[in-house]
């Protein structure tokens, strides 16, 4: 996994002060970052068009400009005057070396956008948003320097933000390039090399990018094993079966060596799945809430309150029972309109889906201040995963997801994991990863995913 940082100000100060590395060579070594990429990347292509704002993220720019006008037909277009020292002092360079500063917008095979970066602090005025929105309908390919310009430092965009195919982005990275909003204008992520060991350049962190390769997969290590080794998860259904059965299958298919799901009415399974009319004696994990639609309350605090791993889902979290789980280790997969409500429930806030949305991080960190023990998996574009105020981003899942039955799979999942004895973030961890980067193996088109495609290649992962 990577670190994920709020604010890179304080890392960039602490490279100028404690190993003497100036504001200048930091930026040096970025355009040539970038310059870099662009040369191994894009060497076919002729003209390259640089558009610069009036601070550093400019000053990069025009940096960028000086190192690869001999190479590229580069046209330099500032947007606005150089204002910061260091926009001043690369433009003095630029001139100095006959760089080709433009008047006017024209297009070309790559475009980098170094209009705004980490200091964007007030709304676009309609000059930058005309000008973003005409860098949009340009069929060139985009580079954002260190940000899609338009994203401010908490991943929102207010009015427009440039489309960027790649961001490069300066030393380490940004939790505002992670929230679901920017997921739509980043493109492919790169972390520049600015000239200090990224693990030197960065401290520490309460946030990560989740990597492949935090994929821990049930592999089964031990010969001697019976189909009790690896665990019994019970489903349990309600009013909406589907959703209990699809969850059940995921489970089976993810390695929990037995599989029961719990119903009063007799159902139609698969003959490798059990049904079972109340909860198993030797069970080593619930599922619980997809699908429950109308219960009785007694009966469901009876299973939130036994002493076995839960994965809680959809509709408890509309039910005050919900709140009786938070001081144990459980799983939580809510969607947004769930989590407003769960917030809610739990005294945190009482905000509407949009407000989360643009503050996801926020939320997440303060649920999991309340309640440590919890692992909470918030699911969307990027789903967020958090214990004990550490967060973890999944960025790998796709609008193939975005279907009825993709969080009833995730809950089976984790329910599996769970039920084989993984630790609650471990299981929230490994699901999630398997969830979406299996969705990716489908190959087909993006729209016509089911469950059991999804089931499918999740086993072969
Ligand atoms: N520090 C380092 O060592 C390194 C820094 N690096 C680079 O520096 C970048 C950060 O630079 P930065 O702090 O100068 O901010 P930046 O994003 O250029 O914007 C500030 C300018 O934009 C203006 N402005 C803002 N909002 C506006 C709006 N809505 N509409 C109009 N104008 C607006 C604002 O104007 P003002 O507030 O003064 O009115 C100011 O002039 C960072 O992203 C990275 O690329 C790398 O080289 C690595 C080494
Ligand atoms: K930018």
């Amino acid at each position: 996994m990577q670190k994920l940082f709020d604010e890179v100000n304080s890392l960039d100060k602490r490279c100028y002060e404690k190993f003497l590395l100036s504001e200048d060579l930091l930026m040096e070594h970025a355009a040539s970052s970038m310059a870099l990429y662009i040369s191994e990347n894009h060497s076919s292509y002729k003209s390259i068009l640089i558009i610069c704002g009036s601070g550093n993220n400019g000053a990069d720019g025009i940096t960028l400009a000086r190192l690869l006008h001999t190479k590229f037909d580069v046209k330099l277009y500032l947007f606005s005057d150089a204002k910061s020292e260091m926009a001043k002092l690369q433009l003095q360079r630029a001139h100095a070396l006959g760089v080709n500063v433009v008047d006017e917008l024209s297009n070309a095979d790559v475009i980098v956008d170094c209009i705004f970066g980490t200091g964007l602090n007030k709304p676009l005025n309609q000059n930058c948003e005309n000008l973003i929105n005409t860098l949009n309908s340009y069929e060139s390919i985009k580079i954002a320097c260190d940000i899609p310009s338009g994203i401010n430092s908490l991943g929102q965009v207010e009015s427009v933000a440039l489309e960027a195919d790649v961001t490069i982005t300066m030393g380490a990275l940004k939790t505002s390039l992670f929230t679901d909003v920017a997921k739509d204008y980043v493109g492919k992520i790169v972390v520049a090399d600015l000239g200090i060991q990224r693990n030197l350049y960065e401290l520490d962190s309460n946030k990560y990018l989740l990597d492949e390769s935090d994929m821990n997969l049930p592999f089964r290590n031990k010969k001697n094993s019976h189909k009790g080794s690896f665990g019994h998860l019970n489903v349990v259904a309600g009013c909406k079966k589907g959703a209990g059965i699809i969850a059940a299958k995921a489970a089976f298919g993810f390695g929990a060596g037995l599989v029961s799901v719990v119903c009063h009415e007799n159902l139609d399974l698969p003959y490798h799945i059990m049904q079972t009319h109340f909860i198993s004696e030797n069970c080593t994990a619930i599922a619980i809430g997809m699908g429950l639609g109308k219960y009785e309350t007694q009966e469901i605090r009876r299973l939130l309150n036994k002493d076995v791993a839960k994965i809680i889902d959809a509709d408890l979290f509309y039910d005050e029972l919900i709140c009786e789980v938070l001081n144990q280790e459980v799983v939580l997969t809510p969607h947004p309109k769930e989590f407003v409500s769960l917030l809610k429930l739990c005294a945190i806030a009482d905000i509407d889906v949009s407000e989360l949305q643009n503050n996801r991080f926020l939320y997440v960190q303060m649920f999991s201040k309340k309640y440590p023990k919890v692992v909470l998996l918030l699911k969307g574009a990027n789903v967020i995963i958090s214990q004990n105020e550490k967060l973890f981003v999944n960025s790998f899942g796709s609008a193939v997801l975005s279907k009825g039955g993709s969080g009833d799979v995730l809950s089976g999942l984790v329910g599996s994991l769970l039920a084989q004895g993984y630790k609650a973030l471990d299981a929230a961890i490994t699901a999630s990863l398997a969830h979406a980067i299996a969705s990716r193996n489908y190959k087909k088109n993006n729209y016509s995913l089911i469950p059991s495609h999804l089931v499918e290649e999740i086993r072969k992962l």
